[in-house]
């Protein structure tokens, strides 16, 4: 019935503050008043109504993405919001479209690795939305191999002016999200050319459209690459193609810095290249940005996942009825436990590690501006290790959360398939995930030649296991004589063990803050043990093979486990409404917060477009001829 609490029972069970725990989530009261107000502001607006993505064709989805990101900005700029505010607004309408880029990539890229001089032309416009950007990196035939982008952009003294030009197929621009029929401008990355001499890969602002009637600039051929993976889903999104054919980049060499996209270096009025004495490697700064906002959005999708599979969890039922009393919640089976939990205490995991991932990249900023390069290399490593480990956890953590789920968990209605859907390319864009643990191997094979075994004596006592895990990974690689190509993939799998320290260590960490709201750290423990404990599991090869676990340590672990699974369980639907998602932003009936599924799955289904005619489309034409047909073969 509408109006009921069907999960108030687990509800009542809870033995901690809620309220509390969405702050420590939110990450802070401002955070959860922030969060708490415009989730709202949007489930409230029919504006943003997200429920038939699945029934629309490419061109009707896309076109109603663009009219919903009008209607965000009309928000945003009606309601005054605050950059905060609109950076929440958009994140709860929930749909991929140009604007992530735009705002996600390239008025970061301006901001991080612009000059003054850059800064102040492209910034204004941009937050004006009176241009529109896209980041044009990735290319057809190379996207991992940054420095194997083969784009041109010569610089022409006669005419003080860049050439940007495609000289091959395989250097048509290709992924770029917004490229395809949306953005204006792009921070298109070329090999700068200057004096017939190269300078290696550079980012540069080119205009791609007519800001008059969006037509194509002369030389710029772009579209759209087609569709992607799953209906609706990343469909909403122009991912584009791009190819130029001597674009002249219309800024003169009074703006040449404008074009040329760097700080770090500066093609000068006599055409002269001037490379500063900083890392080439900061071009990739905007990546390394990213790759930190996309650890913290996998908390958000991970907690998703799992707000579904648990409330679905507690309230479906299956066997074990006694004396024709209710069945069993699926949700205290041990196996559904067994699967279920360690996600819930991952999603709290992801949470903490992407809080701390935030303070690392506005450390490492501070330092850059100082010309202080000496924690680079570490953040680095991290940002690309913890996108790696995070997203593919969080990729295969939906996945379980719809099994979790059973048949209903494979419906659209169940808000899964799409989740699934959207969120699986981030364990492939800004990095494969592979290539991204070898550049955290490889920090860890000059960190070990460096230090010498120890690759680090400042963590919690209670990560001695993990880190040793990591060391005896790294001598069992390193010992031996043979290349790093040779031992990559053994080095990939101590860069995992690293990775997992780092979450291990920095969720031991948090708990090492106050933390107010009654019950709440403890529950938080109960979690931070279920993380650890469920990887040391999960890799108890690995520490036993360390020698610094014995095999009855591991079975111990195991009795610890299950220990803390019951723990957990009277709290679980507390600790997944700590999320504070509404019900529109989860867009799932499955888990919805009333728990009211089965007539609001029943319900939804006759709404499907194929129920509209009780005789379906196409019956007179093959199905009756089929029925009616004479019985021409001996009946078999
Ligand atoms: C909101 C989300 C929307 C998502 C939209 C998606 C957008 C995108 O996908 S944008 C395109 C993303 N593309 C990538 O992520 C490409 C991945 N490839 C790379 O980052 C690089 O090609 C590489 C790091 C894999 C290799 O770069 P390369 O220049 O060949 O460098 P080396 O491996 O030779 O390393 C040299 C040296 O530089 C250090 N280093 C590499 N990258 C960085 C970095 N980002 N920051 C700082 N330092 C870096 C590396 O550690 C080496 O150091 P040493 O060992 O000390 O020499
Ligand atoms: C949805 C989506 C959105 C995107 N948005 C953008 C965008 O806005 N802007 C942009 O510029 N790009 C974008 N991209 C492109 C994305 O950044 C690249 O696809 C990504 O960096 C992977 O590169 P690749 O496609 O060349 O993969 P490849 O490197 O070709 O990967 C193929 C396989 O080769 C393996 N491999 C590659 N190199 C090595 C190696 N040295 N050692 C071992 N194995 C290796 C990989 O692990 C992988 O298994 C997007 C991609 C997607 C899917």
């Amino acid at each position: 019935m509408e109006g009921v609490d069907h999960l108030a029972h687990e509800r009542n069970k809870s033995e901690f503050d809620v309220d509390a725990m969405k702050i420590v989530w939110a990450g802070s009261p401002h955070a959860f008043d922030v969060s708490d107000r415009i989730s709202k502001l949007v489930a409230s607006d029919p504006g943003f109504r997200k429920d038939n993505r699945s029934t629309l064709s490419r061109k009707e989805l896309f076109k109603n993405t663009l009219r919903k990101a009008a209607y965000a900005w009309k928000t945003i700029v009606d309601l005054r919001l605050s950059e905060e505010e609109a950076a929440k607004l958009r994140f709860y309408v929930d749909e991929p479209a140009f604007t992530d880029l735009h705002w996600g990539m390239f008025i970061p890229a301006i901001k991080g690795q612009g000059t003054e001089e850059q800064q102040q032309k492209w910034l204004p416009l941009a937050y004006k939305m009176q241009i529109i950007g896209c980041y044009a990196q990735t290319e057809l035939g190379h996207g991992s191999n940054v420095q194997g982008l083969e784009t041109t952009a010569t610089f022409d003294s006669q005419t003080d002016e860049f050439i940007i030009h495609s000289p091959t197929l395989t250097s048509s621009k290709w992924w770029p999200g917004g490229l395809g029929k949306v953005a204006t401008h792009a921070i298109a990355y070329a090999r700068l050319i200057v004096g017939g001499r190269e300078h290696g890969v550079h980012g540069f602002i080119v205009q791609l459209r007519s800001l008059e009637d969006h037509s194509p600039l002369l030389g710029i051929t772009v579209g759209d690459i087609g569709m992607k993976f799953g209906n609706g889903a990343y469909n909403t999104m122009d991912n584009g193609v791009l190819q130029f054919d001597h674009v002249l980049d219309v800024y003169s060499i009074a703006f040449a810095s404008i074009a040329v996209m760097l700080w770090v270096s500066q093609v000068t009025c006599e055409g002269k290249y001037k490379q500063s004495d900083v890392p080439r490697q900061l071009v990739y700064g905007t990546m390394v940005y990213v790759r930190q906002t996309i650890v913290a959005d996998a908390s958000c999708a991970l907690s998703r996942a799992v707000c579904i599979a648990t409330r679905y969890s507690a309230v479906r039922r299956q066997f074990g009825s006694q004396n024709g009393g209710p069945e069993t919640q699926v949700i205290d089976y041990k196996t559904q436990q067994s699967r279920l939990f360690p996600l819930l205490a991952s999603a709290y995991a992801f949470r903490f590690i992407g809080e701390w991932l935030k303070w690392l990249y506005a450390d490492v900023t501070q330092r850059l501006q100082a010309n202080d390069f000496s924690t680079l290399p570490e953040a680095h490593a991290c940002t690309a290790g913890l996108k790696s480990l995070t997203t593919t956890a969080t990729a295969d953590g939906i996945e379980e959360c719809r099994k979790l789920c059973g048949g209903h968990g494979y419906l659209c209605s169940s808000g899964l398939p799409e989740l699934f859907a959207v969120y699986v390319p981030a364990c492939t864009y800004e990095g494969d995930n592979t290539v991204l643990l070898l550049q955290v191997a490889r920090f860890l094979m000059k960190t070990v030649s460096q230090l010498g075994s120890r690759l680090s004596s400042k963590k919690p006592v209670g990560t001695i296991a993990y880190m040793t895990r990591v060391e005896h990974l790294m001598q069992c690689r390193c010992g031996v004589q043979r290349g790093f190509a040779e031992l990559s993939a053994d080095l990939v799998e101590a860069a995992v063990a690293h990775c997992q320290l780092i979450v291990v260590s920095k969720f031991i960490e948090k708990l090492q803050q106050e933390i107010p709201g009654k019950g709440v750290k403890q529950q938080l423990e109960v979690l931070c043990n279920i993380y650890a404990l469920f990887l040391l599991h999960k890799h108890q090869g690995d520490f036993l093979s360390t020698g610094c676990i014995t095999p009855k340590h591991a079975a111990l672990a195991n009795d610890e486990l299950r220990s803390l699974y019951s723990q957990v369980r009277p709290n679980a639907i507390a600790l997944v409404d700590a999320f504070n998602y509404t019900d529109h932003y989860l867009g799932s009936i499955l888990g919805c917060y009333d728990g009211n599924v089965y007539p609001k799955l029943y319900e939804a289904a006759w709404k499907d477009p194929l129920n509209e005619s009780v005789v379906p489309d196409g019956y007179h034409l093959y199905i009756r001829p089929l029925l009616k047909q004479e019985i021409r073969t001996a009946r078999l």
